[in-house]
């Protein structure tokens, strides 16, 4: 019997008044496994990270975590991460960490913020919070990791060191879902993506199954499925951003 960490979300809706963010969606999360979401604005990815990370309830469905007991069985990455003005990075780093007795130095180290340790969060750039956000995600090692689009703001070498470290998670007994507008970075790491329209699961699969079902590259997937006009909500090949 493997003791390996897994979130499985099962016939998740999520309503918010009259909108539906979400209907029905189930998504698995194995271990060692990097699980993307992608879709255009609107389509959901936000609203099932929340829900898959326990800080949003379903309106129906499920979501359970199996695996290990952990101080902290998830770590959460917001969409736009905040931190109170006034401490450094280290201070702050140091908040979380000591809730669940990790080293808040090793965790700034971790994603390239050791050199701006002392620097207070108000004066770090949009970049340098969203890795500082990251640093947070991971405090206490989790097990399972929901990262909402960690590379968004970066510039592109800072973002291919955010999803190298975001694949390198997932190996080899971490479960790892991470919404992202980056369709080459998604290709470059995800082990699945999801493709999610309008708040359900259009396709699934490994970027060598979505690429051979159209015959090209990850864009043309995301185009066929999505239609032109959400298509330019994402960085392709061709140089467009998102
Ligand atoms: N708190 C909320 N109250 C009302 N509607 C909401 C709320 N949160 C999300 N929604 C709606 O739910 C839908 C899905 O939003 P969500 O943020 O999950 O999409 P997304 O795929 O993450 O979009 P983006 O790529 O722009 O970040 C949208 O129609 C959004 O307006």
């Amino acid at each position: 019997m493997t003791d390996a960490p897994s979130l499985q979300a099962t016939d998740v809706t999520r309503t918010f008044g009259d909108v539906t963010a979400l209907s029905e969606v189930s998504v698995s999360v194995p271990a060692g496994e990097v699980v993307a979401l992608i879709g255009p604005n609107g389509s959901g990815k936000t609203t099932l990270l929340r829900v898959l990370a326990g800080v949003l309830e379903p309106t129906a469905g499920s979501v359970h975590y199996t695996g290990p007991p952990a101080d902290r069985t998830i770590g959460y990455l917001p969409q736009e991460p905040t931190f109170r003005p006034g401490f450094t990075a280290l201070e702050t780093a140091g908040f979380y960490a000591r809730l669940v007795d990790d080293d808040p130095a090793a965790l700034l180290e971790r994603v390239g913020l050791d050199a701006v340790a002392d620097r207070r969060v108000d004066a770090l750039s949009g970049g340098m919070t969203r890795l500082l956000g990251i640093a947070q995600s991971l405090a206490g090692d989790p097990p399972v990791l929901a990262l909402d689009e960690p590379g968004s703001g970066l510039d592109p070498g800072m973002s291919e060191l955010v999803f190298d470290l975001v694949a390198d998670l997932a190996a080899p007994e971490h479960a790892v879902v991470v919404s992202s507008h980056d369709l080459l970075a998604v290709e470059r790491i995800a082990d699945r993506i999801v493709v999610l329209d309008r708040g359900t699961v259009v396709t699934s699969g490994s970027p060598a199954e979505l690429r051979e079902r159209t015959g090209g590259p990850l864009h043309e997937t995301f185009r066929s499925l999505v239609g032109d006009e959400a298509f330019g909500a994402v960085r392709t090949r061709e140089g467009g951003r998102e």
